[in-house]
Formats: structure tokens, C-alpha cells, sequence
């Protein structure tokens, strides 16, 4: 298990059960899931499309009932002690209703009249999001991201202290998606906490400080990013450029060793070593000197493909299983570290 994130819960789940009626049943939308979000800083709540991810974000909210499990927010048991705590959350699950016609100061006012929060706040909010300079703005006229930056100005306004988003990047471009991450990168920095969801990783380890990744309703790691991304722990992948000459021949000699080598942009791409020592061995041996050996670091994208892609149906989520037949698994997919193999489900 990595180490504990550590200190204070803002999340803490136990165990957390949620199943659907289905036309064959019974469809498991958690599954015995712990869950554990430290205070302060932003919170990456990843997995595959349909593992669990709403369903866990609403059993917190109040708005689906668990069949098993505890689950608490700043120590209060939820959905039993929700009125005590929910002042302290704000949250953007669906995407929240605005007046087309009225631009989102006007939006914002009435919202913080509807709350009882002082009107001061709007002018805050709306600077914090980057909308100020189009507050005025009819929010008809808004861009999709201009329109996910206002629901979180929204969210804003009683100042919480936890911040929810489900998938707050969906459906954005480019530009909409940077916004918003420099939003939540900020509210963290800022100390609140802030829970994201995502499937879409490369989003969310630039702006993590921790992350859960789940499957199939289960904890399949958690930890902080540089933990999961094996940081000191070395890494399984080399990139290697020879003289162009000697390309096919290094090939031969890393494939004879028993290495996977993959041609990518004019250099060789190495994987299944334990020791980037050993490609430059073997190479020399044959007279064939490396101008570049870099060792890769294994992203989030593929931690989490080796985490999640293999789950099958009933099977135990600790660990990782190798595909039967087919091309190996990418470097970080194949030989995690010894703490990406957490047990925190366990
Ligand atoms: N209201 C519902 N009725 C029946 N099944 C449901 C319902 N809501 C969710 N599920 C099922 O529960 C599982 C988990 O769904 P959930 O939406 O929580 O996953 P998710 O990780 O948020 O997925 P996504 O990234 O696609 O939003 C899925 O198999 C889904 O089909």
C-alpha cells in the first residue's frame, strides 16, 4: 500500500455499496469501496467510464442511498449528518441551470439571494473563475468552458471548504480545459479541497496532489501522484539512439536479449529491462555505441491502464493480471513498483 495520504479527512468512505435493479438483475455500481481524501489540495477521482464514479460523488451528496458502507465529509457521517456539513460543500455533479437571457452577475446575484450569501461575494467568485470581464455578458453568449467556469463561480459563492466536480473538463476544448484546471489547481493551492472525477488522466496528474484510482466499483490504488507514478523506483523503459547504421543490428542484438524494441521518431524504444545498464552492455559487446539512453518515466495514463484494464468481471482487484496472449503490456502496465500494488480496497 503507498503511504498514507495522511493527516486530515475530508472523505472518508468504508466499504461503500451501491447496487442498481437492472432487466438481468442487479447491476454493482460500487462495490465495497474505501475511499480516502485528504484535506487541502486537489483530489483525483479517476477510473473508466462506468466504474463508479457518480455513484460514489452522489451517495456522498445525499442524492443515492447506499445498501452497505459508511461514508463521512469532515468527520460527519453522510447522508445521515449531511445538513451539519453541507454548508461546507459545494458541488457540480449536473450541469446547473442558468437564465439564458441574464448575464452571470445577474445569474450569480439572485443564486446568492437565494442562499442568504452576501452579493459581495458574486464580484469575488466571478473573478476567481476569470469571468469578470465578461460578467455583463448574456450567459446565452457563453462558450461551453465559459459556462463550466460560471457553474463553479456558482459553487463558489457560500465559500466551501470541499469542493465536488464530476467530470468537470467533459465536452471541453482545449482552452475550456486549461481554464478549468487552472481554476482547481488554484482553489487547491488556495487549501480547500477539491474532489475531481475524470477518466481522462493526462488532466488530471497535471494538477493532483492525490488521486484514487477505482474499478469496476473497487479501490484499485490511491496515493500521492509522484508515489503512483513510482518516482525513485526507476523506471522500465529506455530510449536508445544509435547511429542510423547501426539501428538494425542494435535491434537484433536487444530482441536476441529478450527485450521488447520498438522504432518511434528515429530512435529505438526499449522496454522490459530491470537495468538501463543492460542495453548499453549488450550493446557495446557488439561494437554498437548508444549516442542517447534515457530512462522513461512511466505517466499516469499507463499506472492507471495497468490498474484498470485488466479487471474482469468478480475477480479480485488487488494487483495486477497479465494479458493472455497479444503484445505486452506498456512498461509501467507490466512491472509496476512494489507500492503502485496497493491493497487499499483490502
Ligand atoms: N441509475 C442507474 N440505474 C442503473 N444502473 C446505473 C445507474 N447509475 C449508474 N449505473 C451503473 O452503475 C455503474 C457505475 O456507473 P457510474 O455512472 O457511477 O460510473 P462513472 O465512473 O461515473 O462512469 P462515467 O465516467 O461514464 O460517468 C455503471 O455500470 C452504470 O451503468
Amino acid at each position: 500500500m503507498t503511504a498514507p495520504v495522511g493527516g486530515d479527512l475530508a472523505i472518508e468512505t468504508r466499504g461503500l455499496r451501491k447496487t442498481y435493479r437492472s432487466v438481468r438483475g442487479r447491476a454493482v455500481g460500487v462495490e465495497g469501496l474505501d475511499l480516502q481524501v485528504p484535506v487541502g489540495g486537489v483530489h483525483g477521482f479517476l477510473g473508466p467510464n462506468g466504474s463508479g464514479k457518480t455513484t460514489t460523488i452522489r451517495m456522498l451528496l445525499g442524492l443515492v442511498r447506499p445498501d452497505r458502507g459508511t461514508a463521512t465529509i469532515f468527520g460527519h457521517p453522510v447522508p445521515r449528518r449531511l445538513p451539519e456539513v453541507v454548508g461546507r460543500v459545494g458541488a457540480i455533479v449536473e450541469s446547473p441551470k442558468f437564465f439564458p437571457a441574464f448575464s452571470a452577475r445577474r445569474n450569480l446575484s439572485l443564486l446568492a439571494d437565494a442562499i442568504g450569501t452576501p452579493r459581495s461575494r458574486v464580484d469575488v467568485v466571478l473573478d476567481e473563475v476569470g469571468l469578470t470581464g465578461r460578467a455583463r455578458d448574456r450567459y446565452r453568449t457563453y462558450s461551453l468552458g465559459m459556462k463550466q467556469r460560471l457553474a463553479i463561480a456558482a459553487t463558489l459563492l457560500k465559500d466551501p471548504d470541499l469542493l465536488i466536480f464530476d467530470e468537470p473538463t467533459n465536452g471541453l476544448d482545449p482552452a475550456g480545459i486549461r481554464e478549468i484546471r487552472r481554476t482547481m489547481r488554484s482553489l487547491g493551492d488556495q487549501g480547500k479541497t477539491v474532489l475531481v472525477s475524470s477518466h481522462v488522466l493526462a488532466e488530471v496528474e497535471q494538477i493532483a496532489d492525490t488521486v484514487s484510482i477505482v474499478a469496476r466499483g473497487r479501490l484499485v490504488a490511491s496515493g500521492r501522484v509522484a508515489d503512483l507514478l513510482g518516482s525513485g523506483a526507476g523506471s522500465r523503459a529506455v530510449r536508445v539512439r544509435v547511429a542510423p547504421d547501426d539501428v538494425t543490428i542494435a535491434t537484433s542484438v536487444l530482441e536476441t536479449g529478450g527485450l521488447l524494441v520498438r522504432r518511434e521518431h528515429g530512435a529505438l524504444l526499449v522496454e522490459g529491462l530491470d537495468d538501463a545498464g543492460a542495453v548499453n552492455r549488450a550493446l557495446g559487446e557488439r561494437g554498437v555505441w548508444a549516442h542517447e539512453l534515457t530512462p522513461l518515466q512511466p505517466d499516469l495514463e499507463s499506472v492507471f491502464l495497468g490498474l484498470t484494464q485488466h479487471e474482469t468481471p468478480g475477480a479480485p482487484t488487488r494487483g495486477r493480471r497479465r494479458r493472455r496472449g497479444g503484445p505486452p503490456d506498456p512498461p509501467a502496465a507490466r512491472e509496476q513498483p512494489s507500492d503502485l500494488a496497493t491493497e487499499v480496497g483490502a
